[in-house]
């Protein structure tokens, strides 16, 4: 018996109407009617969402589901790369990934990055108003030395173009502490404790410097627990039992990050940004809090996910180095129809900028 199957009225197309509406609300409404697996079909497509225990066991540890076969279309779809190429280059590519941009080889970037977003910054002048996104969607176009690597490493890679960078996270995260005053006010004092006064041209950033700013880090973490994204997903190879359920081969198993990290029993009051949870977090083992699955897990997980922490961190502190910030709207709620990826905005949020002396 497989699991409850929500299908819709008109055969092939299933249920994509529902879904499509507003995909996030839509898992967790079918949670609470039908229970912690069901399936989703949509456009001849099955897929089952696991959402408690058993389930996220069997997601995260089962060989029984695979990795690439679940992502190879969504790729070819994003990217244009064809499913023979993918699996040719696809292992070698994540080795290499996961070597240069490990926790230990990390440090490199940081002279690299800290000068980027020193150029992007002197276009901002010394005061001004804009919209949060713009501001962090123009740092983010200049990763060139990025794909310079990645090609150099392994040319292959030279015939297919990246989609555009995301800077939904450094949005979220300066959004959520300029909307809590008192973070705010600590990571203005940790500043001034660590890098001085403000009022030095071009300041660089040590890796000492970046540990004894632990406050910004947790905020970048606690900001990626509350907008991680809406699914990962893995494709079942062979039959699974799942409580009392099969799932069949062909189905792709979905897992959504976002509902898991609003689970009240995993993270307490899963609704308030509270950096100070990640003080639990064995960072410096490279540990995260338990259930904290926005980067994935297993064999494929995130392999850009320190270098994505570092470069939040960097582009973080050089902005409140440089500049008093302020809000000029509240923060947004997130929009609930992206199902892939970080959730954006509802709305614009406008932010005012002016040169600390
Ligand atoms: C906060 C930002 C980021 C988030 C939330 C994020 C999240 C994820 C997630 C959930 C996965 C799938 C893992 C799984 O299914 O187990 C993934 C895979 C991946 N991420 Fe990230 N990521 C981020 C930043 C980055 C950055 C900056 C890079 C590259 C520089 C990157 C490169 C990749 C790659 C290449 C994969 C695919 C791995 C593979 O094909 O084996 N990510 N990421």
């Amino acid at each position: 018996r497989g699991p409850p199957c929500i299908g819709g009225w008109i055969p092939w197309i299933g249920a994509a109407f529902e879904f499509g509406k507003a995909p996030l609300e839509f898992i967790e409404k079918a949670r609470i009617k039908y229970g912690p697996i069901f399936t989703v079909f949509i456009m001849g497509k099955r897929m089952t969402f696991v959402t408690e225990e058993v389930g996220i066991d069997v997601f995260l540890r089962s060989k029984k589901v695979d990795f690439e076969l679940a992502v190879q279309t969504p790729i070819y779809r994003t990217v244009s790369v064809p499913g023979n190429i993918f699996f040719a280059l696809h292992e070698k590519l994540y080795i290499m990934m996961k070597g240069k941009m490990g926790a230990l080889n990390l440090y490199h970037f940081n002279e690299q990055l800290t000068e980027e977003l020193h150029r992007q910054l002197e276009k901002l002048g010394s005061h001004g108003t804009t919209d949060l996104n713009n501001l962090v969607r123009s740092w983010s176009q200049s990763k060139k030395w990025l794909l310079a690597l990645l090609e150099e490493n392994l040319p292959e890679t030279r015939l297919y173009k990246p989609t555009k960078d995301n800077p939904m996270i450094a949005f979220w995260t300066l959004a959520f502490i300029l909307s809590h005053p008192e973070v705010h006010k600590t990571i203005m004092e940790d500043m001034v404790s660590v890098l001085g006064p403000a009022g030095k041209e071009k300041i660089k950033i040590s890796e000492d410097d970046l540990k004894k700013l632990m406050l910004i880090k947790w905020c970048i973490l606690e900001t990626i627990r509350l907008r991680a994204p809406g699914v990962i997903t893995r494709m079942v190879v062979e039959p699974i039992r799942i409580l009392n359920y099969t799932v069949p081969p062909g189905d792709l198993l979905m897992l959504s990050p976002f509902w898991l990290h609003r689970n009240p029993e995993y993270f307490p009051e899963p609704d308030s940004f509270k950096p100070e949870r990640w003080k639990k977090a064995n960072l410096e083992k490279h540990a995260f809090l338990d259930n904290f699955l926005a980067f994935g897990y297993g064999k494929y997980q995130c392999p850009g996910r320190w270098l994505a922490l570092l470069e939040i961190q960097i582009c973080i502190i050089l902005i409140f180095y440089k500049y008093d910030c302020h809000l000029l709207d509240p923060l947004p709620k997130q929009s609930f129809l992206h199902l892939v990826g970080v959730p954006h905005p509802e709305r614009q949020c406008r932010i005012e900028y002016r040169q600390r002396k």
